[in-house]
Formats: C-alpha cells, structure tokens, sequence
C-alpha cells in the first residue's frame, strides 16, 4: 500500500468540487496484459503534480481486488450521504484500475456495501463497462472526469443467483452461457490475448477465438422464464445477458440495454446453419440482427435461465467452468462516480 497525503487546501484550483478527495486505487497491474503498470505510473505521477491525495492498493492475485474491497468499506470508505458537509477530511473515494474483470471484483467487494461509490479508470483490453457508463477509456481522460465529478449518479448492474450452488455474483457487463462463454475460456488460454493487447488490438483476439468455435460449439436445450411466459429453445447456441449493448470490446449485441434501466435483457440466437451464421454476423455488423428469426430477445426486471446439459459460463469476461445452470437474474442498483 503506498499513500501519498497532501493538505487539502493545496488541491487543485481547476478542480470544481465542492469536498477534496483521497483516492483509494485498487488497481491491477497485469489489467491490459501488463498495460496496467504503466497506467498506474501515468495516473500516479499525473495526482502528484495536481497534489491530489491517494493510496494504492495493489492486486496481487486474482480474487484480491474483492478482499481490499471489503477491507476498505469495513474500515475506510463512507458512503456519499455521510458527507453531510461538517466533515472537513477529504472524501475517500474507492476508484478500481484494471479491465471488466477488475469492476467485477469491485462490484462485489461492495455486495453489502451497494451506496458506497466507486470510480473507474479503464486499463483493461474489452473495457465494456467504460463504454455502457460513458467513461473514457483513455486512462488519463477518465481520471480526469471523475476529478471533476461532484457526486455520484446510479446505475443497475446484474445480479446472478445460482439456485444450485447458492452463489450470488454481481455484474456489470454480461452473463454468457454456451457460445461467448466457450470464446471467453479460449481466449483467456491462448497467447493470442497476449500478443494482440500489446498492439492494441484485444478485441481481435475475442474474434480469432469466436471464428474458430462458431463451427464447434453444439447446440443445447435452454428453459427462459422472463416472468410473464415460459419458453423453450431446443437448440440454442448463444445466449447472454446483459445490462447494457455491448460484449466482447465493443460488439454491439444488445442495442437497447441500458445501465440506466432496472430491466435486463437476454438475446438468445439459435443454432443455424454456418451459411446463416455468416448472415447473422453481417448483420451484427450492421446492427440489425435483433429483426433475425433465429434471435429471440427478452427484456425483463428477472428471469430464470436452465440448461440441462453443463455448458462453460462468462460474467464479465470471468470464465465460469461448465455446469448445469438453474440461474435467476434479476437487477441491483450501484453508484458510479464518474
Ligand atoms: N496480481 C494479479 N495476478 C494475476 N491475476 C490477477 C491479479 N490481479 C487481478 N487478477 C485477475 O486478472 C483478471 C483480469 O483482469 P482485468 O479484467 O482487470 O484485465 P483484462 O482481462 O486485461 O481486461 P478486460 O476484462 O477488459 O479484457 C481478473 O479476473 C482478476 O481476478
């Protein structure tokens, strides 16, 4: 942990806040394929010239980020409603540095914790969340945005409760079961990921997985409940929720998903011929697959996914190993400091 503590009467003139702050990063180095470390330098070295007070908080292995998480809400953070103004202490704001996977852990960290704040700096290579929140992911351009920020605006994020293994996880992107999950799982075990974040080209590595399993991936039985009906899909192949438009670094899958809206929503595309996939895809392109035939699309507050063979699930870019799923989803309301 590394502080750096200044007065608050030193703070930055260009900064209209009404409160200092103190900012407490959790940040992941490796984020990025190891772009996470020059991120942190630029972001430290940028705070230190503008005498804005910070702590790092290194993650050190995956999982950790939840842990400093918890540890600060229990012991440093405060939420925006006790900042009744007669506290004169810089507000200590939580601002995670890393990819999706690193507001994953965040999100999390906060499950009990849901009117605490964070910010966000992306470093990641999809950075999902930074484009559904209006971040910029130009790492520098976000801290500056949430330096200029004066309080912290709600969003709704996903909320997955398995009914088998009784896990509970919170996610700000995607849940994937078949498809995006199985492109997840591979790319995150190729050299490609590696290779294709240092030329800045991640996305393409979420790609060159995708065009080789689009063929291997079987079809599979799924039940949908979106509360009002129940249907059945025999053959379904991609199946994501989301609670915003876009997966894999900028694929817009879902257009009208907002994190603004309590509702989620669900597309499910069926099994086709590849010919057809390759039509579906064009039309990805173009945005209009949502009109396809073999796509079906919900949009409720809660729904209820079974699959009754084991299929490779993904929250955020996280793999989840195969399982059967008896998952219900439904919405929670987090604040964004942006
Ligand atoms: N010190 C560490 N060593 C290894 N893994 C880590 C460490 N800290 C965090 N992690 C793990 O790295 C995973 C990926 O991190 P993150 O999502 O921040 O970066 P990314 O995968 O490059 O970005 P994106 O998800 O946007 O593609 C996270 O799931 C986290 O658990």
């Amino acid at each position: 942990m590394t502080s750096f503590l200044l007065f608050s009467n030193n703070i930055d003139h260009e900064r209209n806040i009404m409160q200092s702050l103190h900012l407490h990063i959790i940040a992941n180095e490796n984020a990025g394929s190891g772009n996470g470390t020059q991120i942190l330098l630029d972001v430290k070295k940028h705070l230190i010239t503008h005498q804005i007070p910070f702590t790092i908080h290194l993650s050190e292995y995956a999982g950790h980020a939840i842990t400093l998480t918890e540890t600060l809400a229990k012991t440093t953070l405060r939420t925006w409603q006790e900042n009744d103004g007669t506290n004169h202490e810089s507000y200590p704001l939580l601002v995670a540095l890393g990819g999706d996977g690193t507001v994953f852990e965040i999100q999390n960290g906060l499950a009990n914790y849901p009117t605490i704040p964070f910010a966000y700096i992306p470093s990641g290579s999809g950075n999902d969340f930074a484009r559904s929140a209006n971040i910029s992911r130009e790492p520098i351009e976000a801290l500056k945005q949430l330096l200029n920020a004066t309080s912290p605006s709600s969003f709704y994020s996903l909320k997955y409760d398995e009914q088998t293994t009784k896990e509970s996880f919170i996610i700000s992107n995607n849940l994937g079961i078949g498809l995006d999950a199985s492109v997840v799982a591979k790319t995150n075990e190729s050299k490609n990921k590696t290779t294709l974040n240092k030329l800045k080209l991640g996305s393409l590595a979420y790609l060159f997985s995708m065009i080789g399993l689009l063929f291997k991936q079987k079809g599979f039985k799924l039940t949908v409940n979106d509360g009002q009906t129940t249907k059945q899909f025999n053959n379904a192949y991609l199946v994501t929720n989301s609670k915003h438009p876009y997966f894999g670094g900028g694929v817009k899958i879902l257009p009208n998903a907002s994190i603004e809206e309590p509702e989620l929503e669900l597309i499910v595309v069926e099994k086709i011929s590849y010919l057809k996939i390759a039509r579906l895809l064009a039309k990805l392109a173009k945005g209009t697959h949502t009109s396809s035939p073999y796509v079906t699309i919900f949009r409720s507050k809660t729904m209820h996914l079974m699959t009754k063979s084991r299929q490779y699930g993904q929250m955020n870019g996280e793999v989840i190993e195969p399982r059967a799923f008896n998952a219900i989803l439904s919405t929670v309301e987090h604040l964004i400091w942006k």
